[in-house]
């Protein structure tokens, strides 16, 4: 797939990395590509990960200012940066505000580089994802911090529920989210969902609505990547008569439609710098000011943004204000991609074959344990909706298409049936060919977007929404 695997970014805005100092070590690993991608060992002695425990860690800081400051977990996960957003906070200006992330998964302990300016170095070798051990060194900057095992265990908080709404699940990592979807619709608070593209961002937050006070008020959905910058103010807080050329009637916006109710905000990531200020004021005052309006007037709502991206990221790139994702983030749940829990498969595929209106005796080969552990080993890029569309496929076909052969199958002229209604199985056609197409045009533009876009002869905002609707990542 093109963007895979692809270097860091270089930052692209002015206020990028603001006041970071560029750090360069002589004895340790610096750009080299292939060091990238090492993936270190973990101490196997212990199991790190059980099914609602989680082994508590410490990270020390053994070099650079403040050493002997220590940080202690309380959960599986802790955020390390100069901002005071962070779970530990280290304050050096050769650190990104959100410079990296450890966390203890079912692979044992881990390390993410948030796209920092100095990279993050672990036992001598620079690694974006990298995987530790007790005692593992991390250099970030000019900050060295030492990773250490405590004794003790931390709890994680696990629902006892494997669904919530349409969303299945019985993996630790999806209960663990079906916690914080139960506790965020149980109070009014802002949040934030993160995930890839189709692991359910949507449908989650339907669903806390759902399970919240709010439930008979509106929830009114707005993709922030979809809409052009000069309608998204428009649409998000409406527009007095006359405010702009073709403004001829007064229009509410969503924050005001849907007073008493929710707004979801998808790809909020996308959201133009010119707009963050206005949603700030939005969260802070809960106010909105219609576009040509001079007053503001108050606003009902709960905001649910969700993002397929770290948005820490595109603050430390100065592409996002760390104070706006500070409001939003009051309730972060990240989302995991499908690879990482493949023991929800077999309810997965229960729950989307019956809601295909599959007849269970004719799909009984979609059913059995050597099609369910084929499916264990699929890379899945576009998850769950991914999964979905293979499925329906496979109802297509009546047999387990092969995985391997996605492709060449694809490439073949497709069936027609016609006992099946037209419209159905045009779209099938018309979505194998969006996906072909989309995949050899971004391999064609080395996943350059807007230069795809252009070749297409297609605004890019349509073809970002066709991707995201494939699961395909430029
Ligand atoms: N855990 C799950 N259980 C059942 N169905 C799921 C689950 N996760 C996702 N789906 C299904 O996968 C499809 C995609 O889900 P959804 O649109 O909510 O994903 P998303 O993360 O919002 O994607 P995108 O970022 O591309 O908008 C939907 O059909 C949804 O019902």
């Amino acid at each position: 797939m093109p963007g895979l695997d692809r270097p860091r970014a270089a930052p692209v805005s002015p206020d990028a990395n603001k006041g970071e100092t560029p750090w360069t070590s002589d004895s340790e690993a610096g750009g080299d590509e292939e060091a990238l991608h090492v993936t270190l060992p973990y101490e196997h002695g212990r199991k790190p990960y059980d099914a609602s425990t989680v082994r508590r860690f410490r990270l020390t800081v053994v070099e650079g200012p403040a050493v002997g400051t220590q940080w202690e977990s309380t959960a599986d996960t802790c955020s390390v940066g100069s901002h005071p957003l962070n779970d530990f906070t280290v304050d050096d200006s050769t650190v990104s505000r959100f410079h990296c992330e450890v966390r203890i998964g079912p692979k044992g302990p881990q390390v993410k580089d948030l796209d920092s300016l100095n990279g993050v170095i672990v036992d001598g070798v620079q690694v974006l994802e990298g995987v530790l051990r007790s005692g593992s060194l991390l250099r970030l900057g000019r900050v060295v911090l030492r990773f250490d095992f405590s004794a003790e265990n931390n709890r994680l908080p696990l629902s006892e529920n494997t669904r919530f709404g349409t969303l299945v699940g019985a993996s630790v990592a999806m209960r663990g989210c079906f916690a914080m979807m139960e506790r965020a619709a149980s109070r009014d608070v802002t949040v934030l969902l993160e995930g890839e593209t189709g692991t359910g961002k949507s449908q989650a937050a339907l669903a806390i609505h759902q399970a919240s006070r709010r439930r008979d008020a509106p929830f009114l959905v707005v993709d922030c990547g979809a809409i052009p910058a000069h309608l998204l103010e428009s649409e998000l807080f409406g527009h007095e008569k006359g405010a702009f050329t073709g403004a001829l009637q007064r229009r509410v916006g969503a924050f005001e439609e849907a007073t008493g109710g929710t707004v979801f905000l998808d790809e909020i990531g996308e959201l133009p710098a010119e707009l963050q200020p206005k949603l700030l004021r939005v969260l802070e005052n809960r106010e909105i000011r219609r576009v040509g309006s001079n007053t503001h007037q108050p606003v009902d709502v709960r905001l649910i943004a969700a993002t397929h991206r770290d948005v820490r990221a595109e603050v430390n790139a100065g592409r996002f204000r760390s104070d706006l994702f500070f409001r939003l983030a009051v309730l972060r749940i990240p989302l995991p991609p499908l690879r990482q829990r493949p023991e929800d498969l077999p309810m997965l595929v229960e729950g989307i074959l019956d809601s295909l209106g599959a007849d269970r005796e004719r799909t009984a080969a979609l059913r059995t344990p050597d099609f369910l552990a084929r499916l264990r080993h699929a890379a899945w890029p576009g998850n769950v909706r991914e999964l979905r569309n293979y499925l329906e496929r496979c109802l297509v076909f009546e047999e387990a298409v092969e995985l391997a052969e996605e492709e060449v199958l694809s490439g073949a002229p497709p069936e027609v049936d016609p006992s099946q209604p037209y419209a159905d199985q045009r779209r099938r056609v018309v979505d194998d060919f969006e996906r072909r197409y989309l995949r050899a045009l971004l391999e064609k533009h080395q996943g350059k977007v807007a230069q795809a876009a252009v070749t297409a002869g297609m605004d890019r905002v349509h073809l970002y929404r066709l991707l995201r609707r494939h699961g395909i990542k430029p």
